[in-house]
């Protein structure tokens, strides 16, 4: 094992803390370490006690950066509803302002990285369901274990107060220490054990689909995503360690993320990225439309290439590839993409998709880009505004952080969000699954229905029920 230089980390916390009282306010020390090998989910599953509740876990699906928070250094939340973004990106700024950052590495996702999101829609109703997350919720962690480039480096945060001394430090040593040794010790639990499923409303679901075609075929409205909600009791505590592993196991090629909040963990196994930033360089993804997995080879391709010619489909994968391209030319210069959606195979689901790159310019930062393209009509709809407004009007669920922008950015300013759907809320001995569908003028809410019951699947199965 690697082991850390102790008198260092000391010597910079001082340096933070005669800062702090130089300025009369909290600062931030922030180290990186290179470490040996580091199993991310044992590194999860050691904060199952201490961190409970303060933990986030993010990894995109080629494992290209691999993130994982335990604790809590700072958090910023607000149910601001109006820019939202923007205060969440002032509020980050102020925090590493003057901060002391001891990173000689150039990877992205280390030092200062701030994790969490944005509920779909700051303008609905809060039910119970969500209480345990603000509007917009971010956690920069204590300590954050990267991987990234298949090395692993773990970050260290500390906000220094004007009164403290070297006593924090020690306190922040034994605490490191405890956490890197207790990696070797097996995580070993019971999994849950479903015993009952509860679709909630699914005859008013299809009939407010019903209606939604008849608006859209006589209004400027072209597109509007219904999502639902199916709730799951167990016989015993749900432990997102098990369910992640499941996850990792089961759906590899998604991103996959853990954010727990106040004593609930949103989940899920996500394909679809909003965006992703490096330097200039704006990563983004339209996925829509879709149709099952067949049962052989034969099968899947020809549902492959009729989803690749049906017009229905491709109507509504084309007001994504329209709106997307449309928000990014704000913000680009430059803009590439395919001319044809090709598909993209995950286990149970196949989907139109067609990938967007563009060179951003120099004063576009992720949260802008992320607030201009929230929600996609993959999620919202076409126009953007006024289909948020109708699914504000007519869908039971409180999507809260489901459907909505999820993910992390570094003190640089690199960084990646994805659309949290496939995904599901622990509440306890419960939890809840969301799924939606997009649905246009020539939807059929039988079939909708169908879709949207496949893509509880992922979460279902992770939870023990399929
Ligand atoms: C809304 C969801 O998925 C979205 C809707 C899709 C569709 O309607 O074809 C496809 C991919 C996603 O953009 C969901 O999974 O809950
Ligand atoms: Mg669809």
């Amino acid at each position: 094992m690697v082991t850390i230089q102790e008198t260092e980390l000391k010597e910079r916390g001082l340096l933070a803390v005669s800062s702090a009282r130089r300025l009369g306010r909290p600062i931030l020390m922030s180290e990186v370490h290179k470490m040996d090998t580091i199993d991310p989910l044992s590194f999860f599953n050691s904060g199952s006690e201490r961190y409970l509740g303060e933990r986030f876990y993010w990894k995109d699906p080629s494992e290209e950066v691999v993130i994982i928070g335990l604790g809590l250094s700072k958090q910023i939340q607000s149910d601001q509803v109006t820019d939202r973004f923007f205060h969440v990106e002032e509020e980050w700024k102020k925090f590493l302002q003057d901060s002391l950052i001891f990173n000689p590495y150039k990877e992205n996702g280390l030092g200062p990285v701030m994790f969490g999101g944005f509920s779909f829609d700051p303008l609905k109703t809060k039910t119970t369901l969500w209480s345990k997350y603000a509007d917009s919720l971010f956690h920069i962690p204590k300590y954050m274990l990267t991987i990234v480039e298949n090395q692993t480096f773990l970050t260290t945060n500390i906000v220094c107060t004007p009164n403290d001394d070297f006593t924090l430090f020690e306190k922040v040593i034994k605490e490191r220490v405890q956490l890197l040794t207790s990696l070797e010790q097996d995580f070993d639990c019971k999994p849950a054990k479903l015993i009952a499923t509860k679709e909630i409303s699914p005859l008013q679901w299809k009939q407010s689909v019903d209606e939604l075609v008849k608006d859209l075929k006589d209004g400027s409205l072209k597109k509007v995503v219904l999502a639902r909600e199916l709730r799951l009791i167990f016989d015993n505590q749900v432990k997102a360690e098990v369910i992640l592993e499941n996850l990792y196991n089961q759906q590899r090629d998604s991103f996959l993320f853990v954010f727990e909040s106040n004593g609930d963990c949103f989940i899920g196994a996500t394909p679809e990225r909003l965006v992703k930033k490096q330097g200039n360089d704006v990563f983004s993804t339209c996925l829509a439309g879709s149709i099952k997995r067949g049962k052989t080879e034969f099968e899947d391709e020809i549902l492959g290439q009729t989803l690749l010619n049906d017009q229905k489909n491709l109507i509504e994968h084309g007001f994504v590839v329209e709106m997307i391209k449309e928000a990014l030319a704000e913000s680009c210069e430059e803009i590439i993409l395919p001319e044809k959606p090709q598909l993209m195979k995950i286990r149970d689901i196949q989907h139109l998709y067609t990938p967007v790159i563009g060179k951003c310019q120099k004063d576009a930062s992720l949260l802008l880009l992320v607030e201009r393209l929230h929600p996609t009509p993959a999620l919202g709809g076409l126009p953007k505004q006024e289909a948020v407004e109708k699914i504000r009007q007519i869908e039971e669920l409180d999507r809260g952080f489901y459907a909505a922008p999820l993910g992390w950015v570094d003190y640089r300013g690199n960084g990646e969000f994805a659309v949290s759907i496939r995904s599901g809320l622990i509440q306890g001995m419960e939890a809840s699954l969301f799924a939606g569908c997009g649905v246009v003028s020539n939807s059929d809410s039988e079939s909708e229905y169908m879709e949207t019951s496949l893509k509880f699947s992922p979460m279902l199965r992770a939870l023990g029920g399929k």
